[in-house]
């Protein structure tokens, strides 16, 4: 029973990492975002790029496949992220607009 519950704290321990390492990713998944909302102001570009969200689900698709996951519940999660892009980058623009008044 001790060994169950001393693998039971290893294995938490190794999510916890996975999770700090998720976490580390998403923030410079959205400060890329941010980047990408002066460069689209710039080239006065839209915020939302489907032609870019439908390659980004193919190649979600087939890692899904490769990692043996359920790629509508990824596919879920990839949507949330995209959709914290598209806030940041809404944020930039605003911040950057009520600069100019
Ligand atoms: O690549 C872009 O053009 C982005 O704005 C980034 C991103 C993303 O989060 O991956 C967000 C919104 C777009 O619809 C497409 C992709």
């Amino acid at each position: 029973m001790k060994n169950l519950k001393e693998r039971l704290r290893n294995i938490r321990k190794e999510i916890d990492e996975i999770d700090e390492k998720l976490v580390y990713l998403i923030s410079k998944r959205t400060e890329y975002a941010r980047e990408i909302a002066h460069l689209k102001m710039e080239l006065n570009y839209p915020i939302n790029d489907e032609k870019r969200e439908m390659e980004i689900k193919e190649r979600i698709y087939k890692l899904c496949k490769k990692y043996n996951l359920d790629f509508e519940i990824v596919w879920n999660v990839m949507g949330i992220l995209m959709e914290y892009s598209k806030i940041v980058q809404r944020e930039e623009i605003n911040s950057k607009n009520s600069k100019k008044l």
